[in-house]
């Protein structure tokens, strides 16, 4: 029986180890360990998948765009010092083209006569629906090289995955596909919610309605669908990251152009950000200074507590530079949570927690409280920044009544019927949507 082992236990690893082992024995959870004794496991097995953090780098050379490959590089010696049988070692990390090449390098160069074969086999899944998407992939990937012993390798992978796969859903390439295949999904994928937020800003400017535009335009089969939902802006550990990275690559072979075209969708996602800031500031009289504002929602997507990269932190960031209050709601993430993201440096948070800077002096003018009456309670706007279900249902009535008036809401998500708050008395700002009369006549946006 074949023995696969994970370096890295995180979003990613803990969940692709559960539902290989799950899908290989008929006593599901008696072929899973979690243990810290990794060179005892390493040395054991026979598939060794890495899936350690990769963040972008903070310092030298690429800084703020180039994976840090540290953690990727000492599992690599680590499993050349401890490895004493032939090793397939498998990139499940998303790392830069040809990560690969510098493995086997390290590799080779100590390997003691031991044949070791990278595969690239890069994770598709997103956070929330981890399970589902690991037990239904719309594909897995397999890179390798195209020699003999690599594909053997390969086959060794897909043999692993067949187990509950379909065949037709496996793809395998060369290692370099499958590593740029990566990061050109994330790419492709955040460049969706860059155009229809660059579209959200011309309807806004023309009257035109954004969700009936994406509904309109995803009703073609080659368009699609799916992830047209314009927001606040994109989110996650992985998005900017993986784009940052793309085009240090595109850099470094000296295609600018390219570079330059990738570098706009998280230019577009910066200035969504930041107009949405502009929104709050601008309809409040040009001021927010000493108001307290509502903010719920702080995760960057529904159904989770993962904060890094939220466009929130970046919302904050600008309503308190502005001098406001901010009294901030998210049913999954705690105060100290969301004090350290508003008090870190980017880039920071990717990095394992006892090498993340110790404990931040908090920020004085947030509260974090665990209702959203309470977070909207004398407060002069609110800020919806996460879709969470619970927002939809909220007694709005209650809330307005006991807000300061004008009282303004301000959805980043398009989860609440602009109309019914309308009624109510709210001023009202949906990403968008056609502008609110009190909104319209407010300077234009940078
Ligand atoms: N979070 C997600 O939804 C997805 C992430 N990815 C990629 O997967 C990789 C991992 O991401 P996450 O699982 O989200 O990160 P994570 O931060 O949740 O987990 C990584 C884990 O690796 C551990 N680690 C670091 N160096 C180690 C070492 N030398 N030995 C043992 N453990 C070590 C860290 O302590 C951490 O627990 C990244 O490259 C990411 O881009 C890919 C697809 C989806
Ligand atoms: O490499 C990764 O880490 C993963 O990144 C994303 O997964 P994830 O970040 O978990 O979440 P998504 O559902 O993709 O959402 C990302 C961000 O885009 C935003 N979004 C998404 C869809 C949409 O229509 N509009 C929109 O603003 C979300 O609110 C969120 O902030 C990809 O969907 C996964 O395929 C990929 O494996």
């Amino acid at each position: 029986m074949v023995k696969i082992c994970c370096i890295g236990a995180g979003y990613v690893g803990g969940p692709t180890m559960a539902v290989i082992a799950l899908n290989r024995e008929a006593m599901p959870g008696k072929n899973l360990f979690f243990s810290t004794n990794v060179e005892k496991h390493v040395s054991e097995a026979d598939i060794i998948f890495v899936s350690v953090n990769t963040p972008t780098k903070t310092r030298g050379l690429g800084a703020g765009k180039a994976a840090d490959l540290t953690y990727w590089e000492s599992a690599a010696r680590m499993i050349a010092d401890v490895s004493k049988s032939d090793k397939i070692v498998v990139e499940k990390s998303t790392v830069p083209v040809k990560t690969a090449e510098a493995i086997e390098k390290i590799l080779t160069h100590n390997s003691k006569g031991i044949n070791y074969q990278i595969l690239s086999n890069p994770e598709f899944l997103a956070e929330g629906t981890a399970i589902e998407d690991l037990f239904s992939p719309d594909r897995v990937l397999i890179g390798g090289r195209e020699t003999p012993d690599g594909q053997r390798a390969i086959k060794a992978l897909k043999d692993v995955y067949a187990h509950w796969v379909p065949e037709d859903r496996i793809i395998c390439t060369n290692l370099w596909s499958a590593e740029l295949s990566k990061l050109a999904a994330n790419a492709f994928l955040a460049q969706r919610i860059s155009s229809v937020n660059a579209m959200s800003a011309l309807c806004e400017a023309t009257g035109a309605d954004v969700s009936q535009v994406s509904h309109a335009i995803g009703k073609d089969t080659r368009i699609g669908p799916k992830f047209l939902n314009s927001s606040v802006g994109f989110g996650g550990s992985c998005f900017q990251k993986d784009i940052l990275n793309l085009v240090y690559i595109c850099e470094c072979n000296g295609l600018t152009e390219v570079a330059n075209y990738w570098k706009q969708v998280i230019k577009v996602n910066d200035y969504q950000k930041s107009r949405f800031v502009n929104r709050v500031v601008s309809s409040m009289f040009n001021t927010v200074s000493g108001k307290k504002i509502a903010i719920l929602g702080f995760a960057f997507k529904k159904d989770t507590g993962d904060t890094r990269e939220t466009p929130a932190i970046d919302v904050c960031n600008g309503l308190l530079g502005d001098k406001a209050w901010l009294s901030i709601y998210d049913p999954q993430v705690t105060e100290d949570q969301i004090q350290r993201d508003l008090a870190m440096k980017k880039f920071d948070w990717d990095h394992p927690v006892h090498l993340q800077p110790m404990s931040p002096t908090s920020v004085k003018q947030v509260t974090v409280v665990w209702d959203a009456y309470e977070a909207t309670k004398n407060a002069h706007g609110l800020c919806i920044l996460t879709e969470w279900d619970e927002f939809k249902s909220l007694d709005f009535q209650r809330i307005f009544d006991n807000m300061q008036k004008p009282a303004f809401v301000f959805d980043g998500r398009n989860v609440v019927n602009a109309d019914k708050l309308r009624e109510i008395g709210f001023i009202v700002y949906s990403i968008g949507k056609p502008l609110d009369p009190w909104l319209k006549d407010m300077p234009a946006m940078a």
